[in-house]
């Protein structure tokens, strides 16, 4: 069967279990909130639903309940490659099946249609200054794309219906995917390659085109694979997912919300941090090794300068995971497979980090988790196939996290999931059930 009518088959299939749960089930208690969470970022509160990953504080993420390594096993390979096409990824998030071959090849002739970028999303990006940041740009070029939303179309038509809305999301949402790798290959030829643009291969599939088009070597086709792929989803409450579904709750179409999702991203918290990993680590070895090889005495005494000054450590940490993030470790074991790689003084110097910042923040004794996430490990995989603009690699996030946010608001909308809209309280509130030993229900 087609991609679209998978979906629709297990989006029908499907909703008569949130129907029930919410007319069966709607008052059972699965959580409750303290004045900390209240104060705290909602941290742990149970309050969002989705299938299309989850995220174990142990274990780190399942895709549609498989790990990573699990998931790259499953997945039908790119021609010649060990590494999934990001095509098949697309059909596996969405529907939760592996695709078979043939399902593949259809979804990969299908995104080849899908990714031509209208000239005025070119125009938008160019208007800017040209030092503007790449997320600003990336978050231009999506919400440029709006004017032609078919979400919106069908919002505006008059024959609006909640049971159909969710096919123009998806039209909008499989748009969005094909085309971001595209615009995001734009930016990165206009900013740094002084606007030689270069064609889509027709050819290609996405992570192979999107190599092409920035110039890359052949290797680097399964680093976007994988890359794309590791970065795509952490279940619903992280910021950039929890915005885009926030957003796009409102009926905003997914061009609206994803441009918010990425706006989130750029923060130096969240998807940001990697590149901040890159300026941390080219810093040190600048500041510190010069004339001598980093030793871990050096990465300590940096690293404690960091968190003297007040700074975080960029990479470390996460508010939910409590171990290495896999999505750190299968990146790490790129790099302990590729020849060239294990042996690149900055991957060292990233190894000889790893070993040293958790007992640092250990002893620092702030964060919860002192563990490396996805952000510490990526940078240096760019900057060895010399990608080194590290101001762009949040904007490589943004491509691979628009599949996971576009599986969700996808299937938002084929649940018919409600307007966004959690209760806020006052301080006086808040001290008043302090002092009365909890809000009296
Ligand atoms: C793709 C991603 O978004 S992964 C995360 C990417 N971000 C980073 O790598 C930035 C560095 N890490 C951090 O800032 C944090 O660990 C976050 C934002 C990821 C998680 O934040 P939280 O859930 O609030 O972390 P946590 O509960 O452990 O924080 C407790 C304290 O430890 C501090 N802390 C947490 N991580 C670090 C760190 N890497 N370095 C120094 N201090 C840290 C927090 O700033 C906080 O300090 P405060 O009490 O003075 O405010
Ligand atoms: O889960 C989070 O909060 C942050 C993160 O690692 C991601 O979004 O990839």
């Amino acid at each position: 069967m087609a991609l679209k009518e998978t979906l629709k088959q297990k989006i029908e299939e499907h909703r008569p279990r949130t129907t029930r749960l919410v007319k069966e089930f709607g008052k059972v208690i699965i959580d409750q909130v303290t004045i900390d969470q209240c104060i705290g970022g909602a941290r742990d509160i149970r309050c969002l639903v989705t299938d299309i990953s989850y995220l174990d504080p142990q274990e780190g993420i399942r895709f549609r309940g498989k790990t990573i390594p699990e998931t790259f096993e499953a997945l039908p390979k790119a021609a010649g490659s060990d590494y999934p096409t990001v095509e098949s990824f697309w059909y596996f998030l969405l529907t939760g099946e592996v695709p078979t071959q043939a399902q593949v090849d259809e979804v990969v002739a299908e995104w080849k249609v899908r990714q031509e970028v209208p000239q005025y999303v070119f125009d938008a990006i160019r208007a800017l200054p040209r030092d503007s940041h790449p997320m600003v740009m990336l978050s231009v070029g999506i919400l440029a794309l709006q004017k032609d939303s078919k979400f919106a179309g069908f919002y505006n038509s008059g024959k609006f219906n909640k049971m159909t809305a969710w096919e123009y999301v998806y039209e909008d949402a499989y748009d969005l995917v094909a085309r971001i790798p595209v615009i995001a290959a734009f930016i990165y030829n206009l900013k740094y390659k002084g606007d030689k643009q270069l064609p889509i291969d027709p050819s290609a599939d996405c992570g192979a085109n999107f190599a092409r088009m920035i110039g890359q070597c052949k290797e680097y086709e399964d680093v976007a694979r994988m890359y794309f792929i590791l970065h795509s989803d952490h279940e619903s409450g992280n910021v950039s997912a929890h915005t885009t579904h926030l957003v796009h709750s409102a009926l905003s179409d997914p061009y609206y919300a994803y441009s918010a999702g990425l706006n989130g991203l750029a923060g130096p918290l969240h998807g940001l941090a990697n590149q901040e990993v890159l300026d941390w680590t080219i810093k040190f070895q600048e500041k510190y090794c010069k004339d001598v090889e980093p030793t871990k005495e050096l990465v300590t005494k940096a690293l404690w300068d960091t968190l003297n000054a007040g700074q975080v450590v960029p990479g470390y940490g996460h508010a939910v995971l409590r171990k290495t993030d896999p999505r750190y470790t299968s990146q790490r074991e790129f790099c302990l497979k590729t020849p060239g790689l294990k042996d690149d003084p900055l991957f060292k110097l990233v190894a000889m980090i790893f070993e040293t910042a958790p007992g640092v923040l250990m002893e620092h004794g702030k964060a919860k988790n002192p563990w490396p996430n996805v952000d510490a490990q990526s940078g240096v995989i760019q900057w060895y196939y010399g990608l080194r603009e590290w101001d762009f690699y949040t904007v490589l996030f943004g491509v691979g996290r628009a599949l996971g946010c576009m599986a969700n608001i996808t299937w938002d909308r084929g649940l018919g999931y409600a307007i966004e809209r959690p209760k806020s309280v006052t301080t006086p509130m808040l001290e008043k059930w302090a002092e009365e030993g909890g809000r009296k229900f």
